[in-house]
């Protein structure tokens, strides 16, 4: 098979619901070229909130296509951004990778839904646009998440780094991959990343983000709520597994509420659990990794960071040491995935979400002029 490089932009919008990620990569599916340059769309307010309106439907809604689509305008919004700032046309792009917005995700009822308009997207920007990455994977009964692995291995593979390790997204949930050097990739969701962090500070302040921790680091972490919370079954779970973002939210709020914490020790007590839930992984891991390499906006948290090292007493660093643009990993991602689309290489393998055989997906949404 011979590979041509093809110039994607891989889009993802995340669970926290913060906005809109677009990245460049060139890659030909199995290795990465290079990387490109990246921008952020934040969802304005009223959208996020209709948005979020949407956790929760297992089946398309009116108002659902109404949110989809003005979700799918913001995509677009960053593709021209993204082009301008690069100095490209769509003619330079070979396709973009949209993910879309997880509302729902149930994989043991074979149910994951990410809502957008990936035709619109294709004629908006007349370029070609993968999409729906997790329904063949659900469809085969895998978890259809998480499905970075195969994009971490690869920037793994010329990093240069000692192996086993780990790479962690710390989004509004979070995911680990452990790499060993085989081909056999382990990976899976731990627990609540930001989420849960980001709920309460809204409730509590207006402002949905503890930027940097420092929020958490005035405060102090009640340790029976963190001993409740890691009671939850997810834990002792044998990977591959996921999290829809609000599985576990009831829970632990109840245990919050019930503490009566004020602003910081919940801000810390949440913090604790999502490390407390990243390290209770490891013990579903073959060997401790010997460093850990984080992603995803859960890195600027500087409690979360410092005391997960503490916890797990190896190297704990951003991506960003490794020179990648450790907020743009996700979109680079899904460009990637998208040219794996391309290629008929799969995205997923029964380490990574369970499926019965290495297992393709994604769907093409032509351009009209193409179709
Ligand atoms: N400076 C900061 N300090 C603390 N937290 C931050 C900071 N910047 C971003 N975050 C957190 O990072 C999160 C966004 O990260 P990211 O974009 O990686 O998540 P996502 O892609 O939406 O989620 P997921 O990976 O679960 O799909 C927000 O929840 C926000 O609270
Ligand atoms: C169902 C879904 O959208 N899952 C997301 C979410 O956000 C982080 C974690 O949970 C991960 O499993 C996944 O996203 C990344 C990009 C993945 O599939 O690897």
């Amino acid at each position: 098979m011979t590979h041509g490089w093809i110039t994607a932009i891989g889009m993802m919008s995340g669970t926290s619901l913060d906005g809109v990620d677009a990245a460049l990569i060139e890659t030909d599916g199995i290795e990465v070229r290079r990387t490109g340059q990246s921008v952020f769309v934040p969802y304005a307010p009223e959208l996020r909130e209709r948005m979020r309106a949407c956790f929760g439907n297992r089946s398309a809604t009116n108002t659902e296509h109404v949110v989809a689509d003005d979700l799918t305008q913001v995509h677009v919004d960053a593709v021209n951004m993204l082009m301008d700032k690069s100095a490209m046309s769509a003619a330079d792009i070979g396709v973009i990778g949209f993910h879309g917005q997880t509302v729902f995700h149930e994989p043991a009822s074979g149910l994951t839904r990410q809502i957008g308009t990936p035709h619109m997207l294709a004629e908006k920007t007349g370029i070609p646009v993968v999409a729906d990455f997790r329904l063949a994977d659900v469809a085969v009964g895998g978890e259809g998440a998480p499905l970075a692995p195969v994009y971490h291995a690869a920037l793994i593979k010329s990093a240069g780094v000692e192996l086993p390790v780990a790479v962690l997204n710390i989004g509004g949930v979070s995911n680990v991959t452990y790499i060993d050097g085989d081909d056999a990739l382990l990976a899976f969701d731990c627990g609540p990343g930001n989420a849960r962090i980001d709920d309460w500070m809204l409730r509590h302040t207006g402002n949905p983000v503890d930027l940097n921790g420092a929020t958490a680091a005035s405060g102090t972490g009640d340790p029976m709520v963190e001993v409740k919370f890691l009671e939850d079954p997810y834990f002792d779970r044998i990977p591959p597994k996921s999290l829809d973002r609000e599985d576990m939210a009831a829970r632990i709020d109840g245990l919050v509420v019930e503490a009566k914490l004020n602003v910081s020790d919940g801000a810390a007590t949440l913090a604790n659990c999502t490390v407390a839930a990243i390290v209770a992984g490891v013990n579903h891991l073959p060997t401790a990794p010997k460093g850990w390499f984080v992603c995803g906006g859960g890195r600027h948290n500087d409690y979360i960071m410092e005391t997960l090292a503490t916890r797990l007493g190896v190297p704990v660093q951003s991506v960003d040491v490794l020179d990648w643009d450790g907020d743009a990993v996700e979109a680079e991602c899904f460009g990637f995935l998208a040219v794996r689309h391309l290629r008929d290489l799969p995205l997923s393998f029964p380490g990574t979400t369970g499926v019965p055989e290495p297992c393709c997906g994604g769907k093409l949404y032509p351009t009209k002029k193409a179709a």
